[in-house]
């Protein structure tokens, strides 16, 4: 099946657009797991295990593994999700971006040893630095648009002559040119919901990645009402920090199944 057919049936199973971030950060680990080697694995395994009735899909962030040399627990984790939850869909967030033969190579990362579901590229090389991931028909490619983050104003609102924004540039792009085999996806901070809105009518239904609620403060009725597809979908609203550290005590399982369910309820209180 592919990524956004996986996607699609995740909304209708789960009924969330909820995506739970696994960013597993060393110094916020809980007491029973730290100094273990396997902790980065049995943290985002009981994550998982917590939210995943409350979530259309999942987001591994790979600096968070790599950092810790702990690539071989992130190709664990993915091959534990596949098997025990086979309905999920698995987006590794690597924003990769580079020449066509090394983004070969990162795509065979992201899809043959992670064999994720769909992966975050940057578009700032160009088509034909994206083509190497396109040409796996079946995965997904989710392309930065409009980042949550402040600086992503400095290159992505810079304006051609007739006064398009960049990002609507590349929203365009991939609207129309780029997503030749309907596999494309992109991502929209939920820190702007009137870009959201902007992307949304460039793009029709297809599918954003909208990262920014919770810890970055997004604002998520005014994100979904700017972001929902025609159908009340069409979001991976992604929540990270506000999910994995909901709580520091030994509740931390059950405190982040709860933030994760509130987090889902106030998402489809809005759509
Ligand atoms: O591609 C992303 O996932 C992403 C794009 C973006 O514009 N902003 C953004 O925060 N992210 C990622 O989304 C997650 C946000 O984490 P929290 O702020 O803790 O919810 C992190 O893993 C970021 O790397």
């Amino acid at each position: 099946m592919s990524f956004i057919a996986k996607l699609d049936q995740s909304w209708s199973d789960t009924n969330s657009l909820l995506m739970v971030g696994l960013d597993p950060n060393p110094k916020r680990m809980p007491a029973e797991l730290q100094g273990r080697g396997d902790a980065v694995y049995e943290f985002c395994k009981a994550i998982v295990d917590a939210t995943a009735q409350y979530a259309c899909g999942i987001k591994p962030q790979i600096a968070y593994f790599s950092a810790q040399r702990a690539e071989d627990q992130l190709e664990a984790l993915c091959r534990y999700v596949r098997a025990a939850y086979p309905g999920l869909p698995i987006v590794l967030d690597a924003k990769r971006g580079d020449i066509g033969p090394t983004a070969e190579q990162y795509a065979r990362e992201a899809f043959e040893r992670y064999d994720a579901d769909a992966v975050t590229v940057n578009p700032y090389m160009g088509f034909d630095t994206l083509q190497p991931y396109l040409e796996w028909q079946d995965r997904g490619v989710i392309i930065l648009c409009r980042t949550s983050n402040p600086g992503g104003s400095d290159l992505q609102f810079i304006e051609s002559a007739d006064g398009t924004p960049l990002y609507l540039h590349v929203a365009g792009l991939a609207a129309e040119r780029w997503n030749t085999n309907g596999q494309c996806a992109l991502v929209v901070g939920a820190t702007f919901p009137e870009e959201i809105a902007r992307v949304r009518r460039r793009v029709g239904d297809m599918p954003l990645l909208v990262p920014g609620v919770g810890a970055q403060g997004g604002d998520i009725p005014a994100t979904v009402q700017a972001g929902r597809d025609s159908r009340g979908r069409g979001m991976m609203i992604n929540s990270s920090r506000a999910i994995l550290y909901a709580g520091n005590g030994e509740d931390w399982r059950q405190a982040a199944a709860a933030a994760a369910a509130a987090t889902r309820d106030a998402i489809n209180a809005a759509r």
